[in-house]
């Protein structure tokens, strides 16, 4: 069939574009192996070349370097027809489908030319082409010669294309020039799609769809799929699924999905993943075949001035082939591929449609489909030529552009048909489609991705959004459901395959080795990490049980010396009080030994004595504060020795308490130097051992306090410890010791304190005990406040009383001694003639330890005779010595006043 192309004008100008790119002839091996012949020349110590080993390994075939978008052009007939048919050069009985919709309205002034088209002028419109094709790549567009005079539209040469159809090329023609190519790649697994473009009536549908007598691409394809499946592969080694939908419009106000499978529904879009859509398996050519024709019967359609059965919606048929998992032959190249052929409305223009109304809004949704598509692959060429121009977003303007985005964007190949009309008044339609598809020519296919990677996450998701309409989708048909089981079913098996490919992959491979090397390097630092943190966790534990340890320690420590400060406490109670004890035991045997001695002792001897107590150098001082200083012990001692006020006249026995008393006191004292001369006087006491002690010298050298103290008491204590060594020693002599302390009896009320001690401890009695307490007998001056008014004691008087009370057994001695002693004394005071009378009446005293009583009673001696200041309200040292230095005038006083003369 010749290709009726018009005749080149005088003033037609041809311009080329888009040159035929020539590839160059890929080398053989036979040709490589003739070029790489190494000349015999060589040297023979060098080793050839392995060109023959080189050769003989089985190298891949290489991947095409690039590929570029393959356009082809089909030229639609013009057979003129009697009655003025559109369809060309098939005639009304080639052309037996009938007209299911009628174009409305329609253009009336194409009536007119229709009505009033005579023969002649058909004969004249097929003489009228505007496209002449040059070559299988090139063609030539001529504009009308009205266009070309007004207008000076000049010829135009398009070359470059995939292959040029002209208006005589069948259908199998076209099938094996275009089609076959990408249904051999659909059969390796490999996606590809193929589009129709073109205006409305140049025999889009007639190229995809065909006819029942001369099948379309579709049809052509199927049988394809299916003779070569059943051919060379088993069938049961993959199985094809097919599924028609179409993008409609929806009275101008949007787009719409529909599945025109036979039970399909509408559908809907997220991202570029329709849900809902059904895929239908087949398993012939014959069932694809019916299904094919029952959706087109469901596809929205009308009739225009330009066609008469005009699709007014997109159209696509997905062929989808699955491997069968069961099948384990890898070299069949059973990948997943999907075969995509679109067959989109035509672009109409209003004034050649002549469409209103809802045609025309039809017409809009169909040319901006077109543009868009035009739009995005315009993108993406430009994109090609100069990568820093962004690949615009442009799939987002229509719902075909986004389902078709992966082909859009280059990732996918396609092939693209452009039908066009040749007749003279499609000039326009033609140029048209011309100018904006043949620049698609260029668009390199650089990185085509395998349809494995790059379908499957579509796929992935296609799968999840029908099971997840499965579950929503009511029961109406259980052949539908049966489909929808196997389809998912399917699907699963795709993906499982998907992975096992995937996983088998060296890449993956290096992934999870990468992977597993990362993992245990961060599981190497955590463990290291958990050792750190172990080991200080175990410096923390050794340092809390060390601290703990030293806690302990420190808390044995304190114990400790809580331990010796409460024996010290001790001690020191114990040492003053066997300080007392020692002194009094070491005394007492003295005493014991010494009893006639003590007993006999000189007035004179003691008044040395108590002078030197009362000495005002220092070590005497010492000594008397010892026994009248400020510690408490004196002071305690002294207020012992003391008699409360009341206690006007008091006749005590002191001649032995002194001797034990200054004994005590310079045993207990440290400093004190006047335990030497304590044992010097007593030494000289033993000497004189042989005068009499009076006790009016010792009660003169006792000062006696003001205050009332538990002197009392301690005399009690200490005449039983006294008595109990004298009984244990069983000396009968009466010692200073046994006897009734000079002190204790001062300070017992005469009348009830010392008798009771006395009835309670049933004290054995001697003569030398009544002798001694005879001798004590004596009046002691009191200086004190009251007791000064009182004037002189009464002491013959008040020691009878005592002596009847504790029921001693008086001797004509006690008797004498006591009417000896017996005699008032004078205090020497800043008042004097100020006697001082005793009371009769005493209050109770309280028993207290006789040691720590006697240290009390020692460290409390006070020598003042004469204005002692109470307990606590001592006065300085210069005042107590001169009160000192008083007292033992009046004490020497009283000594020679009594010194027998
Ligand atoms: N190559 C051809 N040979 C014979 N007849 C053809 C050819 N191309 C198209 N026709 C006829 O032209 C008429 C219109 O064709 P078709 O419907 O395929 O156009 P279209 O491009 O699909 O139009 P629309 O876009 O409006 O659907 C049909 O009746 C068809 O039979």
């Amino acid at each position: 069939m010749e290709i009726n192309s018009p005749a080149p004008g005088p003033n037609t100008v041809t311009v080329r574009r888009n040159p035929h790119r020539r590839a160059r002839p890929t080398p053989t091996p036979a040709t490589a192996a003739r070029e790489m012949q190494i000349p015999s020349s060589i040297a023979p110590g060098v080793r050839s070349f392995p060109t023959q080993e080189i050769l003989s390994m089985d190298v891949a075939k290489p991947n095409p370097v690039a590929e570029n978008l393959r356009v082809f052009l089909r030229i639609r007939p013009l057979v003129p027809s009697k009655l003025g048919d559109k369809t060309g050069g098939f005639g009304a009985d080639q052309n037996p489908k009938p007209r299911l919709k009628n174009a409305w309205p329609q253009n009336p002034a194409k009536k007119k030319s229709a009505a009033g088209r005579s023969p002649q002028n058909n004969r004249k419109i097929k003489e009228e082409v505007c496209i002449k094709v040059n070559t299988s790549h090139s063609v030539t567009l001529s504009p009308p010669l009205a266009l070309q005079e007004s207008n000076r539209t000049k010829t135009e040469v398009y070359e470059g294309f995939s292959h040029v159809f002209s208006s005589d090329s069948s259908q199998e023609e076209v099938y094996d020039k275009m089609v076959k190519p990408l249904v051999e790649e659909f059969l390796r697994g490999k996606s590809g799609m193929l589009a129709a473009l073109g205006p409305s009536g140049s025999g889009k549908t007639h190229t995809v769809f065909g006819c029942p007598r001369q099948p379309g691409m579709v049809p052509l394809a199927l049988q394809h799929i299916f003779n070569q499946t059943s051919g060379s592969i088993s069938e049961s080694s993959r199985s094809f699924f097919i599924s028609i939908f179409e993008i409609s419009s929806e009275r101008g106000k949007g787009e719409r999905l529909f599945d025109l499978s036979p039970n399909g529904g509408d559908l809907s879009m997220q991202q570029s993943t329709l849900r809902g859509l059904q895929e239908i398996p087949i398993s012939d050519a014959r069932q694809a075949e019916s299904l094919i024709a029952q959706a087109m019967l469901k596809r929205a359609t009308g009739m225009t001035n330009a066609n008469s059965q005009s699709s007014r919606s997109q159209c696509i048929i997905n062929i989808r082939a699955v491997a069968d998992k069961c099948n384990g032959d890898d070299n069949n190249q059973a990948n997943d591929g999907v075969l995509t052929i679109v067959d989109l409305a035509g672009a109409e223009r209003e004034k050649r449609t002549g469409n209103q109304g809802a045609r025309l809004l039809e017409s809009n949704f169909i040319n901006n489909t077109s543009m868009v598509i035009g739009l995005c692959l315009r993108s993406l060429l430009e994109h090609q030529k100069n990568p820093k121009k962004p690949l615009q977003k442009h799939f987002q303007n229509s719902l075909l552009t986004k389902y078709l985005r992966d082909y859009l964007e280059g990732k996918k190949r396609m092939a693209l048909i452009l039908t066009v009309k040749s007749g003279e008044g499609d000039y326009r339609d033609t140029s048209y489609v011309l100018r904006q598809a043949s620049p698609f020519m260029e668009i390199k296919y650089n990185y085509v991705e395998e349809p494995s990677n790059i379908s499957y996450p579509k796929r992935h998701f296609q799968a999840l959004s029908r099971t997840e309409q499965r579950k929503k989708m009511k029961v109406t048909d259980p052949d539908a459901c049966a489909i929808e089981e196997h389809k998912s079913i399917e699907a699963e098996n795709a993906l499982s395959k998907e992975g096992s490919v995937k996983s088998s992959g060296c890449v993956d491979s290096d992934q999870g080795e990468r992977n597993h090397r990362i993992m245990q390097s961060f599981s190497k630092a955590i463990w290291n990490v958990l050792k750190q943190y172990k080991e200080k966790l175990k410096v923390a534990d050794d340092e809390i049980q060390h601290l703990r340890e030293n806690l302990m320690t420190e808390q044995t420590r304190c114990l400790e010396l809580e331990k010796e400060l409460k024996d010290v406490q001790s001690c020191c109670s114990c040492s003053n009080r066997e300080a007392v004890e020692v002194s009094l035991s070491g005394v007492g045997g003295q005493e014991s030994s010494n009893l006639d001695e003590v007993k006999s002792l000189d007035v004179v001897e003691v008044s040395t004595l108590c002078l030197e107590l009362e000495n005002p150098n220092k070590q005497d001082h010492q000594t008397c504060e010892g026994v009248s200083g400020s510690e408490h012990s004196a002071t305690d001692l002294c207020e012992s020795i003391s008699v409360r006020p009341e206690d006007s006249y008091l006749s005590v026995d002191v001649a032995g308490f002194m001797v034990d008393s200054y004994q005590s006191l310079a045993m207990h004292r440290k400093d004190s130097c006047s335990s030497v001369e304590l044992d010097d006087l007593l030494g000289e006491g033993h000497k004189e051992s042989s005068k009499d002690i009076s006790l009016n010298g010792y009660c003169n050298a006792v000062d006696l306090l003001d205050d009332e103290s538990s002197l009392n008491t301690s005399f009690q204590a200490l005449q039983t410890e006294n008595l109990e060594e004298v009984a244990s020693t069983g000396q009968s002599n009466a010692s200073p010791s046994s006897s009734p302390s000079p002190k204790d009896v001062s300070a017992v009320d005469v009348e009830d304190e010392i008798q009771k001690p006395r009835e309670l401890s049933n004290f054995p009695t001697s003569p030398k005990v009544d002798l001694v307490l005879t001798k004590g007998c004596d009046v002691i001056a009191i200086p004190d406040r009251e007791t000064r008014d009182s004037g002189v004691l009464d002491v013959k008087d008040e020691i009878q009383k005592p002596r009847e009370l504790l029921n001693f057994p008086t001797s004509p001695k006690e008797d004498l001694v006591s009417t000896k002693g017996c005699d008032v004394i004078e205090i020497p005071d800043s008042e004097p003639g100020v006697k001082i009378s005793t009371k009769t009446e005493k209050p109770k005293r309280r028993l207290l330890p006789a040691s720590s009583l006697l240290l009390r009673d020692f460290s409390t001696l006070d020598i003042n005779d004469d204005e002692k200041p109470k307990r606590g309200k001592r006065k300085s040292g210069a005042v107590e010595e001169r009160h000192r230095t008083q007292g033992s005038i009046s004490l020497l006083r009283l000594l020679h006043r009594n010194l027998p003369s």
